[in-house]
């Protein structure tokens, strides 16, 4: 059975941890570590079979795990990815979004091929990506329109120099357009879907983000619009948020729990 080591216990992490309890996912969690004592020792009180919280992010690196599940931060990935590999452990990114820094990808590439580890990137909170992925050498325009409540947006970094409040959003308004590169920047904790999307298609810089912010919705919707030589398509999800973070959808956990059951299933394979 795999040892997993989980690094972030938020929503996702606590999830996909109480499914491994459940014995949902055949693997064993042994090892956790947050920056937040309180949130890794809130988790480990929900669990019957209790893993150790790890000191410090080097020690959880360095435990005898066999894959550590990333659900923290993009800076997380950023600070932690090279430690992790160089432990010799496979990872699944959450914070997907940190992979479209080229020096990043280049350490998760090179790690990888180096220690002969894996990186699982989950499809997250959207679907449409076995599609994109057939699709990506006729693909011509891709755009992902995400629509979710000014109070799921708050915070982001792009409202520290964009004139548009959140609170004071009344109406369905298109607050971002642009490539999912720099969106992924300005939104770390909601648009990671847009660096799946671009890891998949054509690139970032091509990839077109559109963000909504409709006081009205309490969903948290994005559709993909794809086109090219090969015809085109649309694909859209209403996701419910998570009850204890709204930015993030409970599709995301789902989609990470079924990716975690293949890498440590035996049976059927369904799906690309
Ligand atoms: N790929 C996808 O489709 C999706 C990705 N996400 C991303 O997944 C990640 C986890 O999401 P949630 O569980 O909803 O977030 P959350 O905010 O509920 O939980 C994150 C946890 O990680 C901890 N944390 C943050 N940075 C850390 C660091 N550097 N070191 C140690 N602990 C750290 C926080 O204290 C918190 O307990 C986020 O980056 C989020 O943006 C979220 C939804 C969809
Ligand atoms: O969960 C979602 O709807 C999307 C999200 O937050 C992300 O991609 O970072």
């Amino acid at each position: 059975m795999k040892r997993v080591g989980l690094l972030g216990c938020g929503a996702i992490g606590s999830e996909i941890a109480l499914a491994i309890d459940s014995g949902k996912i055949s693997a064993k969690l042994t090892h956790i570590y947050d920056f937040s004592k309180e949130n890794s020792k809130n988790l480990v009180d929900k669990l019957q079979n209790k893993p150790i919280i790890t000191e410090n992010v080097g020690l959880l690196a360095a435990s005898p795990v066999d894959m550590i599940i990333e659900a923290a931060s993009q800076d997380a990935v950023r600070d932690d990815i090279l430690s992790i590999l160089q432990n010799r452990k496979d990872v699944m990114i959450m914070s997907v979004g940190a992979l479209l820094d080229e020096s990043i990808f280049d350490i998760v590439i090179d790690g990888c091929r180096d220690f002969n580890k894996r990186v699982y990137l989950p499809s997250g909170a959207i679907i449409g990506l076995d599609g994109i992925r057939a699709v990506k050498d006729e693909l011509e325009l891709v755009t992902l329109v995400t629509t979710k409540n000014p109070k799921a947006l708050k915070g982001a970094k792009f409202f520290e120099t964009s004139n548009i409040d959140p609170d004071k959003i009344t109406q369905s308004t298109v607050i971002y357009e642009g490539s999912a590169q720099e969106a992924v920047r300005l939104f770390p904790a909601n648009i990671n879907v847009a660096a799946l999307l671009s890891l998949a298609g054509i690139g970032s810089e091509k990839t077109r983000v559109k963000i909504v912010a409709d006081p009205h919705t309490d969903k948290n919707t994005h559709e993909i619009q794809a086109e090219g030589t090969f015809g085109k398509f649309s694909v859209k999800v209403e996701n419910v948020p998570s009850p204890s973070n709204p930015k993030t959808s409970r599709l995301a956990t789902l989609a990470a729990i079924e990716c975690l059951r293949k890498i440590c299933g035996t049976s059927l394979n369904i799906g690309t």
